[in-house]
């Protein structure tokens, strides 16, 4: 789980990010995802000529590892040429499987920030009912 480090888990986005394939917006995303395992799931953007079927890196990079058996998720490393935070789709979906997920982030500058999946996602949405029960 630990032994490796942010600088180390964002040269692996970066690497993700040149498997890309963004015609259209131009845009390169990487994405590698830790699991509790030690092992590392990389993603990229996978854009379409039909717009809105395009996947982003972090989904990719998410549903390899789910899909290979892991289901504890530590950190999420994302590297893009212009830093960024997963989207709302993206966010969601990891907050299925890991709501307390670290995220660090890192663009072409090299500087580098952490957040927390609960502060990017204040509210994700869940089937349980609110208190007094569902409308
Ligand atoms: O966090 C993000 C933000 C954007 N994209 C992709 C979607 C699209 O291919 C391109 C421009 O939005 O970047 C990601 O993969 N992850
Ligand atoms: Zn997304």
């Amino acid at each position: 789980m630990k032994g490796i480090g942010d600088r180390e888990l964002l040269l692996k986005a970066r690497e993700a990010a040149r498997m890309a394939y963004a015609p259209y917006s131009g845009f390169p995303v990487g994405a590698a995802l830790l699991a509790s395992s030690g092992l590392i799931f990389p993603g990229c953007n996978i854009e379409n000529a039909s717009y809105g079927l395009t996947v982003c890196a972090e989904r990719v990079a998410l549903f390899r590892a789910v899909s290979s058996g892991e289901r504890e998720l530590v950190k999420l490393a994302l590297w893009a040429p212009v830093p960024c935070w997963p989207c709302g789709a993206c966010l969601q979906c990891l907050a299925e499987f890991a709501p307390g997920l670290r995220i660090v982030r890192q663009g072409e500058k090299g500087e580098l920030q952490e957040k927390g999946l609960g502060e990017l996602l204040t509210a994700a949405f869940s089937l349980q009912c609110p208190p007094g029960g569902c409308i």
